[in-house]
C-alpha cells in the first residue's frame, strides 16, 4: 500500500519484519504451533489416553517378565502369567495401531487447517503484496511448507508424550529397584540430551532455508511455465531448465544439510542405550555378585534401561522433527500474520456500511472524480549488505543453536519503500453515463489511475471519489460491486467460457451468459465446440485469440452490470475486424453506465464524451477529440501518428 495514510507500520509481522538476525528470515517458536495442535485437543486427548494405557501395557510387562523368572526358580506352574503376558503383546498392539491412525489423521487435519489459513489470507492480502511476491514461492507456501507440520504430529511429538509416561514410570521403577545403577544411567541419558537440544536448533534454521530454496524453485518453475511460449521462441529452454535445476540443487543442498544434521540426533539414543547398557551390566554384575540385587531385580532393571530408552530416543525424534516443522512454520505464519487488505480501514468500512454511503451517492456528482491525486508504488527495498548476512549466518551455524536476534544487518526484498512518484496531482472528473477515454504514452499511469479507482492501491495524497464520496470512506466490497473492471491483456481464467463469466455474478443464467456473448460479438465461440458454455478455454484463455480474451472479459463485467465500467484496453495489436468487434462490444457496453476506458488506439476513444490527457504523472488536457486536438500537442501528435488528423 503506497498511501501514507493507510500504511501499516513498518513492523507488521512479529516474525520478520523490523527485526533482523543472524540467520535472516522469517522465525516461529513453539508456542505458535500450538494453536494447530490445539484446535485437535480432543483427538490429541484421546491419543495421549491411549498412550498412557499402552505405558502402563509396556510397564507390565518387565514385572511380568520378572515374575515368569522367579515362577521358573521356584518351579511352579506358568500359566496364568503366560496367558497375561500375550493379553498385555495384544493389547499394546491393537492400542498402538488405532494412536497410528489417529496421529496420521490429525496430521493431515494440521496440514488443511494451515492450507486453509494461508489460502484465505494471500487471497486477500493488499495487491501491493503481489506486487513485490514471487507467485511460486506463495505456491510452495500453501503446497510444500504446510506438509512439514503433519511431521510434528506423526512423528514424535504426541509420541513422546505418552512415551514420556513410560519414561517416567521405568525411572520410579528403576529408583525402587536399584537407586546407585539409576543414577549412573541418568548421567549418561543427560549427556545426550543436552547434545541433541544444541543440535536441533541449527535443524530450524536449515529446514527454514530448505523451504526458502523450496520457495525459490517453484517460483522459478512458475516463472518458466508461465512464459513457456516465449522462453521456447527465445531458445531458452536450456538456459531456464539450468536455471531452474541450480534452485533444485539448492533445496537439495540444504535437504542434505538437515539429513546430516538430523542424522546426529539419530544415533544418540541408541549411544546413550548401548553406554548405560554396559555401564549397568558391568556394574549391575558386580552388585549382583556383592549381594546387593538378585539377578531378577537386574534383569528387569535392564528391561526398563531399554524401555525408558525408547521414549527417549521418541524424543528426540519429536524435538527433531518439531525444529524441521517450525522453520517452515515461520514462512507460514509470516503469511498468515500480514495485513489483510483494508484491515486498517475496517471501521471507516462499517462506517460506511451503517450509512449505505455508496447507495448514498451525491445527486449530481460526476460517478468518478480524481481531486488533485497524488501517488507512488512501494517498491522493494535493497539487501543492503549480502556479506554481513552470510557472516553472520555462518556465526550462527557455529554457535549451533538458534541465532539470536542481532541488530539490523539489511533488509529483504519484501520490505517496502515508498518509491518514485507515478502521479502528480492528477485531477479530472468522468461524468455519470458518459463515456471517459484516458490516454498517454506507454508507462504515464493510466492503468495507475484504474488501479486506484478499484482501490488496489490508496492515494498518497488528494482523493479519489465515486459518487462525490471518497472511496476511502467506502466499503471496498461495495465500491467493487459497483464498478467493473476489465483489465489489461490477461483476464481470462483457466476453466470454462461459464467460469470465467460467472466469476463476478454467480448466479447468472445461461440465457444471460449467450446474451452478453451475443452483445461483445463472441457468440461464434458457443458453436465451436459442442459443449457451448461449458467449453474449456485453457490455462490463461490460450484456446481464444487475443481479441477473443479481451471481449470475453468484457462479457463478464457486462453480465454484472455495474453503473461504472473500467476498462484496459489490450495493448496487442487487433485486426480491422476484431478491433471493430471490440468498439462494438465497448459501445453495448458503454449503454447506460458510466465508462472509463483506456486506449491505445484512438480511433476506440475519438467519439468518447470526454478524453484525458496523461503525460508523466500528469493530466496536460481534457477535451473532446477536436477540442485536444486545437488545445493539446501531446494530443495531436498521438492523433497525427495514428493517422486521425
Ligand atoms: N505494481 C507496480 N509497482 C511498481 N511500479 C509500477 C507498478 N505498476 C506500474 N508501475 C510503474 O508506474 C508507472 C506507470 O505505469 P502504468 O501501468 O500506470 O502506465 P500506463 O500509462 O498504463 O502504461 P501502458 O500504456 O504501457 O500500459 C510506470 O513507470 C510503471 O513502471
Amino acid at each position: 500500500m503506497s498511501s501514507s495514510t493507510s500504511t501499516p507500520p513498518r513492523s507488521r509481522s512479529p516474525l520478520g519484519r523490523g527485526r533482523k538476525a543472524a540467520d535472516d528470515g522469517p522465525r516461529a517458536r513453539f508456542s505458535q504451533l500450538l494453536p494447530f495442535l490445539f484446535e485437535h485437543k480432543k483427538v490429541l486427548a484421546l491419543v495421549v489416553a491411549l498412550s498412557i494405557v499402552g505405558a502402563a501395557a509396556s510397564l507390565a510387562q518387565p514385572l511380568l517378565v520378572s515374575q515368569v523368572i522367579t515362577v521358573v526358580q521356584a518351579g511352579d506352574p506358568l500359566d496364568m502369567l503366560v496367558w497375561a503376558l500375550v493379553g498385555l503383546v495384544i493389547v499394546s498392539g491393537v492400542i498402538s495401531g488405532y494412536q497410528h491412525y489417529l496421529l496420521q489423521r490429525t496430521g493431515t487435519s494440521v496440514v488443511y487447517s494451515a492450507r486453509r489459513q494461508l489460502v484465505h489470507r494471500i487471497l486477500r492480502l493488499p495487491i501491493s503484496q503481489f506486487d513485490r511476491r514471487r507467485t511460486g514461492d506463495l505456491v510452495s507456501r500453501v503446497g510444500s511448507d504446510t506438509t512439514m507440520l503433519y511431521a510434528v504430529i506423526t512423528q514424535g511429538l504426541v509420541d513422546a508424550v505418552g512415551g514420556s509416561l513410560v519414561f517416567v514410570g521405568a525411572l520410579i521403577a528403576m529408583l525402587i529397584i536399584d537407586p546407585v545403577l539409576l543414577g549412573l544411567t541418568v548421567l549418561v541419558i543427560a549427556v545426550s540430551v543436552v547434545t541433541v537440544v544444541l543440535i536441533s536448533g541449527r535443524v530450524r534454521v536449515v529446514s527454514r532455508k530448505q523451504q526458502e530454496k523450496v520457495g525459490d524453485l517453484a517460483a522459478a518453475v512458475e516463472r518458466s511455465i508461465s512464459a513457456i511460449r516465449t522462453v521456447r521462441a527465445s531458445n531458452a529452454t536450456e538456459r531456464e531448465t539450468a536455471a531452474i535445476e541450480a534452485d533444485a540443487r539448492g533445496a537439495f543442498d540444504m535437504g542434505v544439510k538437515v539429513a546430516k544434521i538430523s542424522a546426529l540426533v539419530v544415533p544418540i539414543a541408541g549411544i546413550a542405550l548401548q553406554v548405560s547398557f554396559l555401564v549397568v551390566l558391568g556394574v549391575g554384575g558386580f552388585r549382583v555378585a556383592s549381594g546387593a540385587i538378585t539377578i531378577a531385580s537386574l534383569v528387569s532393571f535392564i528391561l526398563f534401561l531399554f524401555m525408558m530408552i525408547m521414549p527417549l530416543g521418541q524424543a528426540f525424534g519429536a524435538i527433531n522433527s518439531v525444529n524441521q516443522a517450525l522453520g517452515a512454520l515461520g514462512r507460514i505464519q509470516e503469511v498468515i500474520d500480514l495485513p489483510v487488505e483494508g484491515q486498517d480501514d475496517r471501521e471507516i468500512a462499517a462506517k460506511a456500511a451503517a450509512a449505505g454511503a455508496v447507495g448514498a451517492a451525491l445527486a449530481g456528482a460526476p460517478a468518478i472524480e480524481f481531486v488533485d491525486v497524488h501517488f507512488a508504488y512501494e517498491t522493494p527495498a535493497k539487501v543492503e549488505d549480502e556479506a554481513a548476512l552470510e557472516t553472520a549466518a555462518a556465526a550462527a551455524a557455529a554457535g549451533f543453536a538458534a541465532a539470536p536476534d542481532g541488530e539490523p544487518a539489511g533488509d529483504t526484498t519484501l520490505d517496502a519503500v515508498a518509491g518514485k512518484g507515478v502521479l502528480h496531482g492528477v485531477s479530472f472528473a468522468a461524468a455519470r453515463g458518459k463515456r471517459t477515454a484516458i490516454v498517454g504514452p506507454s508507462g504515464a499511469g493510466k492503468s495507475t489511475i484504474l488501479a486506484l479507482i478499484e482501490r488496489f492501491y490508496d492515494p498518497t495524497s488528494g482523493s479519489v471519489r465515486f459518487g462525490g464520496v471518497d472511496v476511502r470512506e467506502l466499503d471496498r466490497i461495495d465500491l467493487r460491486s459497483q464498478i467493473g473492471y476489465v483489465e489489461q491483456d490477461a483476464p481470462v481464467l483457466a476453466g470454462t467460457i461459464r467460469q470465467n463469466l460467472l466469476l463476478a455474478t454467480p448466479d447468472a443464467t445461461d440465457e444471460e451468459c449467450v446474451r452478453v456473448l451475443h452483445a461483445v460479438n463472441l457468440g461464434e465461440v458457443l458453436e465451436r465446440s459442442e459443449e457451448g458454455l461449458d467449453a474449456a478455454v485453457g490455462e490463461d484463455g490460450v484456446m481464444l485469440s487475443g481479441g477473443e480474451r479481451q471481449r470475453l472479459a468484457i462479457a463478464r463485467a457486462l453480465l454484472a452490470a455495474p453503473p461504472v465500467l473500467l476498462l484496459d484496453e489490450s495493448t496487442s495489436s487487433l485486426d480491422g475486424l476484431n478491433e471493430q468487434m471490440l468498439r462494438e462490444a465497448i459501445d453495448a457496453v458503454a449503454e447506460n453506465r458510466s465508462l472509463i476506458v483506456i486506449a491505445h488506439r484512438l480511433s476506440t476513444v475519438v467519439d468518447s464524451d470526454q478524453i484525458v490527457v496523461v503525460d508523466h504523472g500528469r493530466v496536460v488536457g481534457v477535451g473532446t477529440h477536436s477540442e485536444l486536438v486545437l488545445s493539446t500537442p501531446l494530443y495531436r501528435d498521438l492523433a497525427k501518428h495514428q493517422l486521425l488528423v
